[in-house]
């Protein structure tokens, strides 16, 4: 029988230094727990002289290759005409907004339990700090019903109807998107055997993380989300009108300017092993500030928990060999459980570097 995505995530527990984030609101220096060293450990490159990342208007006639560009460059660009609409794309901002500023004992009722994947915590990759992260999550896979309940007994209903269909939304636009970025490199739905409608493996998945970053007495020192890529196929990120998500670009961190009506794309590291490397999986991070509660709100797509992954037959030959063996998602999340940001160079079959 095949796994859910729930499932693959408790069979990896990660265990936190802290259970549960404090009571930001009530801090009001920077506990030494929450003071980073390697904030600044790169340079910020903000200067309107650079290039900023591409925005892409879907209804371009040119959109796909742009696309194709953007994720060989940059693996990082934003999206406008959509097609999802504003009205739910500021109400799941309302909604998320209105979750985290929830008192801390009502969020607790819809905490992650460690072994979970779904609810209240820290971001799953807290388990790799030192130090903690000035921000606090809320994942989302399946129904968010029974989590709901717990926390708004009254409105559930009408939360719940947001969230399902932004995620319907969602769900369109990630394949949309998916299959621009591979046709532009001349893959169509026929070469990629487990998108095939006939295949007996179960649809893709998905998960909805919702991230707050609540203003912070000392940003300098304190670290949104750390430094990752994301392990799926694509994000879709939308991130209200607060800056705060930066790109690791040219040795330095960029800041990925918010534009209301647009939405930004991620490459994912499954998208990077399909494309044999072509398509650059982006290191980004969240960084805090001491005036705004910034939130975020990230649609995680990926394939089918059980389909093989590896580099696309078209994109590989004697000049092209295989960067990565093949992967299974399930694989792959278990395996970045254990080495994080070194999961694909621990993966790659051209790695001469010592283990
Ligand atoms: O808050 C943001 O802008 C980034 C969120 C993110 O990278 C993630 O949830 O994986
Ligand atoms: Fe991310």
């Amino acid at each position: 029988m095949s796994s859910k995505l729930t499932d693959v995530f408790a069979s990896h527990p990660l265990y936190l230094h802290q259970e549960h984030p404090d009571d930001f609101k009530s801090l009001h220096e920077l506990p030494d727990q929450y003071k980073w060293t390697r904030v600044h450990e790169y340079p910020s490159l903000d200067s309107p002289t650079l290039k900023s990342v591409t925005i892409i208007d879907l209804n371009d006639p040119n959109a796909i290759q742009l696309i194709g560009h953007a994720c060989k460059t940059w693996g990082i660009f934003q999206v406008t005409n959509h097609g999802v609409p504003q009205k739910l794309v500021d109400d799941i901002e309302s909604a998320t907004r209105c979750l985290f500023t929830l008192p801390m004992e009502q969020k607790l009722k819809a905490a992650r339990p460690p072994t979970g994947f779904s609810g209240y915590g820290f971001h799953r990759i807290s388990a790799f700090c030192e130090k903690l992260m000035w921000s606090e999550g809320f994942t989302i896979v399946g129904s968010p019903l029974e989590h709901f309940h717990q926390l708004w007994p009254e409105d559930y209903l009408k939360f719940c109807s947001i969230f399902e269909e932004y995620e319907k939304e969602m769900k369109k636009l990630a394949e949309r998107l998916m299959w621009l970025m591979l046709g532009s490199l001349g893959v169509f739905k026929e070469d990629v055997k487990w998108a095939n409608p006939n295949s007996e493996l179960e649809a893709a998945s998905a998960a909805l993380q919702l991230n707050s970053y609540p203003a912070c007495p000392n940003p300098d020192q304190a670290m949104g989300l750390v430094d990752h890529t994301d392990s799926n196929l694509l994000s879709i990120v939308h991130q209200g009108n607060i800056s705060g998500l930066q790109v690791l670009r040219d040795g330095g961190w960029i800041m990925i300017p918010p534009i209301p009506s647009a939405l930004v794309i991620n490459v994912g590291d499954l998208i990077h092993i399909l494309s044999n490397g072509l398509y650059h999986n982006v290191f980004h991070r969240a960084v805090v500030n001491r005036t705004h509660h910034r939130v975020s709100v990230a649609y995680l797509y990926g394939p089918p928990i059980s389909a093989e992954i590896s580099p696309l037959s078209k994109l590989v030959g004697p000049s092209h060999p295989p960067l990565y063996p093949s992967v299974t998602w399930k694989e792959y999340l278990g395996i970045k459980a254990k080495f994080n940001n070194k999961t694909l160079l621990s993966l790659r079959l051209d790695d001469t570097s010592p283990k």
